[in-house]
């Protein structure tokens, strides 16, 4: 029996099938923890999609950007972006069933076995890992809600900068899901810049989240995608970046909870 954490498929099924076979996941006894972006610009997003639906029992995705904005596209009836290759899940019989089961997916999860936080983008260094799982709770009880067409209507922007408990709940949903699945580098205050894509380097005035003082000395393992040009590599031991670029042509890594032992499919 054994758990492990996978980083971003974006439909990069032959990658993600191979990685299993490598381990020799067994459905029946180990689970798999996927940090999100299952789908978009890969070859196969419904493959992917396919697989997981159908290994439910044993798989958990904390939701990326592009899982969030695929079932926002679904809601809101707009047509997805060609270059993301959603067509064939949106043609597909059974797209009702894969929203409805991408929508009770979590934003963020902890498992106290191995002392691990999993999100998508990472933790916000002014959260703790309580007020974190709190936060993703409440956007979860959006997205999950019958209103969750309005909270997706409302997903799309940078703002709020600044979290206030004045906030209307839109502005919340919006502020939480923009840290569990976009965030990279922060400014020198902690406000997201949602600009900066690339490496840690091109990037001298902003500060990449896992670099603050809070999270470098946490005493838990966090692990998260949706950051392919850190290309694995954070610096931080306690720190794992999964997401290794398979869909830019580099591979796709699948860790061991326990023993961190990491796997690289290209
Ligand atoms: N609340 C919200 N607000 C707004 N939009 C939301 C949203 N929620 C969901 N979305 C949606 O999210 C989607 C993505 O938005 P984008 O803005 O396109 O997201 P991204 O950060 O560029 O991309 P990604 O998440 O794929 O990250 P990656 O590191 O792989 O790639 C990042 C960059 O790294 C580069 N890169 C990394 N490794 C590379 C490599 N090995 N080779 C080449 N390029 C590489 C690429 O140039 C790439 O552009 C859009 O469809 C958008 O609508």
């Amino acid at each position: 029996m054994a758990d492990y954490a996978i980083g971003d498929l974006q439909g990069c099924f032959k990658e993600f099938s191979t990685l299993l076979q490598r381990v020799d996941f067994n459905p029946s006894k180990d689970h798999l923890y996927l940090v999100g972006d299952i789908v978009a610009r890969g070859p196969d997003s419904l493959a992917c999609l396919d697989f997981i639906y159908q290994h439910q029992d044993s798989m958990t995705i904390t939701l990326g950007n592009h899982d969030l904005h695929m079932i926002a596209c679904y809601f809101l009836n707009k047509p997805t972006n060609p270059k993301d290759k959603l067509a064939p899940i949106f043609k597909s019989s059974l797209l009702k069933r894969y929203i409805s089961f991408l929508q009770t997916q979590p934003l963020a999860l902890y498992l106290k076995t191995h002392n691990c936080f999993i999100s998508h983008a990472g933790l916000n260094p002014d959260w703790s890992i309580e007020d974190a799982l709190q936060h993703a709770k409440f956007a979860q009880d959006c997205y999950q809600s019958k209103n969750a067409k309005n909270f997706f209507k409302h997903m799309y922007s940078p703002h709020p900068k600044k979290w206030s408990t004045t906030l209307n709940d839109y502005e919340k949903f919006r502020y939480i899901v923009n840290y569990f699945t976009r965030m990279r580098f922060l400014t020198h205050d902690h406000k997201l810049d949602l600009n900066a894509k690339g490496a840690i380097a091109d990037s001298k005035m902003l500060t990449p989240w896992f670099m603050h003082k809070n999270i470098l000395t946490l005493k838990d393992e966090l692990v998260f995608g949706h950051w392919a040009s850190l290309e694995g590599k954070t610096g931080v031991n306690h720190v794992h970046a999964l997401d290794t670029g398979c869909v830019w042509g580099n591979g796709m890594t699948l860790m061991e909870l326990k023993t961190k032992n990491l796997f690289i499919e290209k």
